[in-house]
């Protein structure tokens, strides 16, 4: 199966190729970057120091539509959009890494759904996956008894606050205690805060040097605290399961899927 990259000469993209080329009966038919990009034209391979590949970097996914039969998008939300809706009208399957849409972008995403399959996680690490899993019985087990927090960090070229999978994380624990994340969120604190109210989920967030991906989420009660915690410490855990997602979906013909359905997770 043939696999196109958008966002190829990013930090993901990059590291997308690597994982294309190492996963079985996968291979690189496309890769996609920005218009203007220097490296419109190279070619994807030698990006990554792998040699020529015979795929050189386009500026317009519908100028490789028909050389993928599912594409990898890990860009920002405005270009995303483009690519949803330009694999609806081919009917090509996508596979989306993005974070920081809005619900308005995700409500056109999930609409598209209706006539492709999509993957779409804002983490595709088999840990975090596993992690969603935890944090649900975590907090039907503990309820109201204790205080939420949710940490995380992330390198100093990262656009996007809090990060997706800190806001799937709360989603998780939210809807397991019967809240709207959009009620209870509290995003930083400042000022005379006057003491926490035990029914809000606190989210911190921590932008510095060359830090992969870490998430803890805290359940402090009174006498102990419990802390699950996610550590990437290289890239190519997001894109080994980013590219398991494209295989994945490549016996469904539509729908919006995420880790928890292509690692078989779904209750
Ligand atoms: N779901 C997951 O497991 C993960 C998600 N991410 C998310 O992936 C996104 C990208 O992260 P990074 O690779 O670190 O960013 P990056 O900035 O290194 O790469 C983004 C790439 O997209 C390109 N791009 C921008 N506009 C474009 C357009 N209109 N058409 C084609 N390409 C375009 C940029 O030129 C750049 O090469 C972020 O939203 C990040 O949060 C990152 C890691 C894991
Ligand atoms: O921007 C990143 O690097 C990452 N972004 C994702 C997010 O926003 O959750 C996933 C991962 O933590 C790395």
């Amino acid at each position: 199966m043939k696999v196109g990259i958008i966002g190829a000469a990013g930090r993901m993209g990059r590291t997308l190729i690597e994982a294309v080329q190492a996963f079985d009966g996968l291979v690189l038919g496309a890769a996609v970057d920005v218009p203007g990009s220097s490296l419109i034209g190279a070619d994807a391979g030698e990006l990554v120091g792998q040699g020529k590949l015979g795929v050189l970097l386009a500026d317009d996914i519908n100028k490789v539509i028909n050389d993928a039969d599912v594409f990898i998008d890990f860009t920002i939300p405005e270009a995303t959009m483009v690519n949803i809706r330009a694999c609806r009208a081919a009917g090509r399957r996508l596979v989306i890494g993005t974070t920081g849409l809005t619900d308005e972008q995700k409500a056109e995403l999930h609409a598209a759904g209706a006539d492709i399959a999509i993957c779409f996680a804002a983490n595709y690490s088999v840990g975090v996956t596993l992690c969603l899993k935890l944090l649900d019985t975590a907090a039907r087990v503990l309820g109201d008894e204790v205080d939420i927090e949710v940490i995380e960090a992330h390198h100093r070229h990262k656009i996007d606050a809090p990060s997706g999978t800190a806001l799937a994380m709360g989603e998780v624990v939210a809807s397991a205690l019967g809240r709207d994340l959009k009620d209870c969120a509290v995003y930083g604190r400042e000022g005379r805060t006057g003491a926490r109210d035990r029914k809000t989920i606190g989210f911190e967030t921590i932008r510095a040097g060359d830090i992969v991906g870490e998430h803890t989420v805290m359940f402090a009660g009174e006498g102990e605290r419990i802390e699950i915690t996610h550590k990437a410490s290289s890239r190519m855990n997001f894109a080994r399961g980013a590219v398991r997602a494209a295989a994945w979906l490549a016996e469904r013909e539509r729908g919006v899927f995420d880790m928890q359905d292509v690692l078989g997770l779904r209750d």
